[in-house]
């Protein structure tokens, strides 16, 4: 099925199932805390290995103690698709094994 960008109701919808996730611009977005940087690292490429599995990428960020992503869709112009919300409840189900809050 291709790719088609969501209405703001569809995505409004989506976030709703997503508590921590917002829309800032036309992204969505996480960021979590962790009790070290490098549990947070772990996450990181937690993260990563799940993206490249679903071939799709987010901007993520290592911080301190945080990751932080954020994710639309280049192939449609860079709107959110439901591509978007299949990796954010992937790393949804991930971050919450790492103890990430
Ligand atoms: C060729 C490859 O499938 C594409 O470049 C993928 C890779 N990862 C991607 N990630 C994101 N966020 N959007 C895309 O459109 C996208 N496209």
């Amino acid at each position: 099925m291709p790719l088609e960008p969501l209405s703001q109701k569809d995505i409004e919808e989506r976030l709703a199932e997503l508590p921590g996730w917002s829309l800032e611009g036309d992204r969505i977005a996480r960021s979590y805390r962790l009790g070290s940087h490098f549990a947070a690292a772990a996450l990181v490429m937690h993260i990563a290995q799940v993206q490249d599995e679903l071939d799709h990428h987010s901007d993520l960020t290592l911080g301190y103690h945080s990751v932080s992503l954020t994710v639309n869709t280049h192939s449609v112009g860079g709107a959110v698709t439901e591509k978007d919300f299949e990796l954010a409840r992937r790393v949804e189900e991930l971050a919450s094994g790492h103890g990430a809050s």
